[in-house]
């Protein structure tokens, strides 16, 4: 737990990796792709929450076919800025999954622990098919084996990121841009 004058000295120092402009911009560039491979499929959307709460919301008002939502909650990192390789479920979606076609919604793939859990819960259900679209793709050499996403926005290096969505320390995810923490 921080207080509110620690959040708000992390944001006045942190780095503005990409303002609110580009990251519209390259969702519609993810929202023509998603549209290309998905459209005409009626696909369950699943936001992953909480953090692909902003990402979803902006996801969908893109997406100009017919399709279904719901949502799930996954967590390892639990506010924290580094996770357990644990997952702890939090909510299932009440859609039933099987036979359905899967679009995934997060705001961050970092090293995958997270996605590869829930792809294989959807498998699992009996899901068509289970696409993953992430609003950032961090680069690094941490990936776990046997998750990879099918659409992303924006390329990160690899800092502990915030904004749209993703949190510091449960602070800053109305931050409307995607930001880097001084020193991390
Ligand atoms: O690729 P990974 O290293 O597994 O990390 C990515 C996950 O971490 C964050 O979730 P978090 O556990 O912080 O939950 P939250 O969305 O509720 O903040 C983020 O929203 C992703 O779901
Ligand atoms: N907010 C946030 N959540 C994450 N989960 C995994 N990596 C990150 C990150 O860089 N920032």
């Amino acid at each position: 737990m921080i207080t509110s004058e620690e959040a708000a000295r992390v944001l006045a120092e942190a780095d503005l990796l990409h303002s609110a402009e580009e990251v519209s911009a390259m969702l519609d560039t993810m929202a023509a792709e998603i549209t290309a491979k998905l459209a005409d499929k009626s696909p369950l959307v699943l936001c992953v929450m909480t953090g692909g709460v902003i990402v979803t919301g902006h996801l969908l008002t893109r997406l100009g076919f017919p399709l279904e939502q719901d949502y799930l909650h996954a967590t390892r990192y639990r506010g924290a800025t580094s996770g357990s390789k644990t997952i702890t479920w939090l909510h299932k979606p009440e859609t039933a999954l099987a036979g359905r076609h899967i679009l995934l919604v997060d705001d961050i793939l970092d090293e995958g622990y997270t996605l590869r859990e829930i792809c294989h819960w959807c498998r699992d259900q009996g899901a068509a098919s289970v696409n993953v679209a992430v609003l950032a793709d961090k680069q690094h050499e941490r990936r776990v084996e046997g998750i990879h996403r099918d659409f992303s926005a924006i390329e990160l290096a690899d800092r502990y990121v915030f904004g749209f969505g993703m949190d510091y320390k449960e602070y800053w995810r109305n931050a409307n841009g995607i930001y880097a923490v001084k020193g991390l």
